[in-house]
């Protein structure tokens, strides 16, 4: 258990986990002196994956379950948590991390995907807790806030990055379904009392089935019910296929596997189906089979090609083949390998894609390597508006201009797994046709909806308490930064209408004299706050959790071109703090560059935003002076490192992320020397800092002739401790000073 007073330190996955090895020793030598305990726990996909089973491994394989610790250390007042991004693995990436444990040693079940029994239904549901965003809604016992810095936006505004033209007759556009979708279905009823429910699903013929048993829920609470339509899903599918093909345009599938990992996959699937569908027609039962699951995208297919005997297989390739042809062209991950789309459910994320499309003139790579515009395919659609506005707004307009644009904060309603992004555990695949009821613990029907074999059905929660705090965060936000903030709020909307009816009870509560607040629908929303944008004025977005989501990768990659840079917190309801680094994700591509060529492109920023929050809100609540002044000089020295241009490069041989900590490790200890609130602080980092300044070039050099070699750190999911430690500090000089 953490001693404390502490700073956790999350290690990760992918980038930001070999980032870590560089910047926590540095982290840890700066804070030393200062009473600051700064300690790393483990909860990659690897830990998580050992921590839950115990029951087959060696005593010496065994390890902590971090995950737990840290969930239940979000609840209480000291945790001081730095969250940085993680894997949140959709099944192939599961099996891929599985297979790499295995062959270390670990005697770890195969996931089951179809279970024979009992044992193999437990390990299955075990899998996939771990499986999907399982790490942050265990911590984000709070709600978010995540704007980008005034350094960092001014750097921005001067040193702009690349931003594709938009052409006013682009054929890129979004299609999402008009009728059978989530949105439309929606019911959604506020609790007038505490209760438990049951969800169940009666049959044609009167047969029930409890989907879920004794769900508490508590008074004001807000509930919805809702349902995607298989059939109209695939109708919709259908006809976006063939208009994709007829405009001659790409055809994208954006969804969010990762975090809806319950029916996101299985409209992948149905996506996958629909878009190969002349090979679905002749080879239906030897898919069966050989049990193609295309709800793992359509890689599960080629990897299993192996299975068959060369004549079919031979025939199945060239039917392939014939299918991309008939098919419309399809949006690629990677053309050079062949990655389409529609190979992995969790390679194309919404959050990052569309504004990665925006950004890059509304088009996506085809086959061929080359950009071309899309039909970006949302099916729900609940948000897709947003992105359909933008859209229309850049093809209007033309693109934004990063040097003159104004910012988007956003305050968003996460806490306590709120709304969509807590509905896994609720969502459910119907088995056959009837009806699927929310039922009240005195056998009150709450909600009902009929349903079809196939269909999605879900429940969403968001407590009150949750909806209290971020109806206060957004007018403090307000108020701090004397921006208007905007509600983006549908009052069409039955789940949004119930939050309207909560923001009516607790904003007259506030003091919100001054301030400019105001509600609108998201298209609205999106329209009004573009053309502010436009004009360079700011405003705060404050939304639910999937605009949260999207509109924080949204804005940064438009106004920054990454949403590495973004600050942001989770003040935790209970009175700790959860600093996330940057809004992005684990940017698997950047560990690829570094495996091939020893350059890692990944930008800290994020980390040291992060950390300085955290180490302000750690002197704050320990009373701890040096804390603060090392959160200030951070903060400096992050500044300094944006204006002297000593942030990563993306191309080997020029400073990478290890040079970017060095730098950052100079510039804190020059703050630190200048600083005169604390004489020991001073004293010891002017030492620090002449050391730094002295082998400026050695170590710089010493960081770089590395570079250009490829490299192997013994594991993508669990590489070698050693093996990448050596990796990220290759610099003997550099250690030396850290490690004294
Ligand atoms: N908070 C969390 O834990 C989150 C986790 N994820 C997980 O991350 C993985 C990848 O997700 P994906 O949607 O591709 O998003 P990423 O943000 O990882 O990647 C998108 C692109 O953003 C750029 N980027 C992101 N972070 C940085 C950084 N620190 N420095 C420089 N560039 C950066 C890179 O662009 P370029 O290479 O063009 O420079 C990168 O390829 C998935 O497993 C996903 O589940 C995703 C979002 C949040
Ligand atoms: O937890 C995840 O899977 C992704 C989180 C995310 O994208 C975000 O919070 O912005
Ligand atoms: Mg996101």
């Amino acid at each position: 258990m953490a001693k404390t007073p502490s700073i956790i330190y999350t290690k990760t996955d992918e980038a930001p986990a070999l980032a870590t090895h560089s910047l926590l020793p540095i982290i840890q030598a700066f804070t030393k002196s200062s009473n600051i305990n700064v300690e790393s726990r483990d909860i990659s996909l690897a830990a998580r994956i050992l921590a839950n089973f115990p029951d087959f491994l060696t005593d010496e394989q065994k390890v902590h379950d971090a995950l737990a610790e840290l969930g239940d250390l979000a609840k209480r007042k000291e945790a001081n948590i730095i969250k940085l991004p993680n894997i949140s693995a959709s099944i192939p990436q599961l099996k891929d991390a599985l297979l790499e444990l295995q062959s270390k040693g670990y005697k770890l079940p195969n996931y089951p995907d179809e279970p024979k029994n009992e044992a193999e239904k437990s390990i299955k549901s075990r899998y996939d807790k771990i499986k999907g965003s399982a790490v942050n809604p265990v911590l984000r016992e709070g709600n978010s806030d995540r704007r980008a810095p005034k350094a960092v936006k001014n750097f921005a505004k001067r040193h702009p990055h690349s931003m594709g033209k938009w052409a006013a007759d682009s054929k890129t556009h979004v299609a999402t379904m008009s009728h059978g979708d989530f949105a439309h279905n929606e019911i959604s009823i506020t609790l007038p009392e505490a209760t438990s429910v049951n969800i169940v699903h009666t049959d044609a013929s009167g047969n029930t089935t409890v989907l879920k048993e004794n769900l508490n829920l508590l008074k004001g609470e807000i509930i919805d019910a809702t349902v995607m339509s298989k059939k109209a899903l695939i109708e919709f599918l259908k006809a976006e296929v063939k208009d994709a093909k007829d405009k001659n345009v790409l055809f994208s599938l954006h969804l969010k596997a990762t975090m809806m990992k319950v029916s996101d996959p299985i409209i992948f699937g149905h996506a996958v189906r629909v878009y190969f569908q002349d090979l679905f027609k002749k080879y239906d039962t030897l898919f069966d089979e050989i049990s193609f699951d295309p709800n793992n995208g359509f890689a599960n297919l080629i990897d299993k090609l192996d299975q068959l005997p060369s004549e079919k297989r031979k025939q199945l390739e060239k039917d392939i083949e014939a299918s991309f042809e008939n098919a419309p062209s399809v949006a690629m991950v990677n053309s050079d390998k062949g990655i389409t789309n529609l190979h992995v459910p969790s390679d194309v994320i919404v959050d990052a894609s569309m504004p990665a499309m925006i950004r890059t003139s509304g088009k996506m790579w085809n086959a061929q390597g080359k950009l071309q515009d899309t039909k970006a395919v949302i099916p729900d659609s609940s948000y897709a508006g947003v992105f359909s506005a933008t859209i229309d707004f850049c093809k209007k307009h033309g693109a934004f201009d990063p040097t003159t644009m104004g910012t988007v904060p956003n305050v968003g309603l996460m806490a306590q797994k709120a709304e969509e992004y807590g509905s896994h555990d609720k969502t459910f695949e119907i088995a056959s046709d009837g009806k699927v009821e929310v039922m009240d613990a005195n056998g009150e029907i709450l909600t009902k909806h009929d349903v079809e074999q196939g269909d999605i059905w879900r429940m969403c929660q968001v407590k009150d308490a949750p909806i209290e705090d971020w109806i206060t965060l957004a007018v403090s936000r307000a108020r701090a930064s004397k921006i208007p903030a905007v509600f983006w709020l549908d009052d069409e909307r039955a789940h949004d209408v119930e939050l309207i009816k909560k923001l009516n009870i607790y904003l007259p509560k506030l003091d919100t004299s001054g301030l400019e607040i105001k509600i609108l629908s998201p298209v609205e929303a999106t329209n009004y706050t573009l053309e502010r944008v436009k004009a360079g004025l700011d405003t705060i977005s404050v939304s639910g959790n999937v605009l949260r989501d999207y509109l924080t990768d949204l804005f940064p990659i438009l106004e920054l071109g990454t949403s590495a840079k973004m600050l942001s917190i989770v003040p935790l309801m209970n009175g700790g703090g959860l600093f996330e680094t940057g809004a992005g994700g684990s940017a698997p591509k950047h560990v690829q560059q570094f495996l091939e060529e020893n350059h890692l492109r990944w930008d800290s920023l994020g980390e040291f935003l992060a950390l300085a929050m955290s180490l302000e809100h750690f002197g704050n609540v320990n009373d701890n002076e040096k804390a603060i002044i090392l959160s200030e000089t951070l903060d400096a020295a992050t500044e300094k490192l944006l204006l002297d241009g000593k942030s990563p490069s993306r191309v080997v041989n020029e400073i990478d992320n290890r040079g970017s900590h060095f730098y950052l490790a100079m510039f804190w200890a020059e703050a630190l020397a200048n600083q005169t609130k604390n004489e020991a602080l001073k004293h010891e980092f002017a030492q620090v800092f002449r050391d730094l300044q002295a082998h400026e070039a050695k170590i710089s050099e010493e960081l770089i002739v590395v570079q250009g070699k490829s490299l192997n750190i013994g594991g993508y999911y669990e590489p070698t401790e050693d093996l990448v430690s050596q990796a990220m500090r290759p610099s003997d000089t550099f250690n030396k000073i850290i490690n004294g």
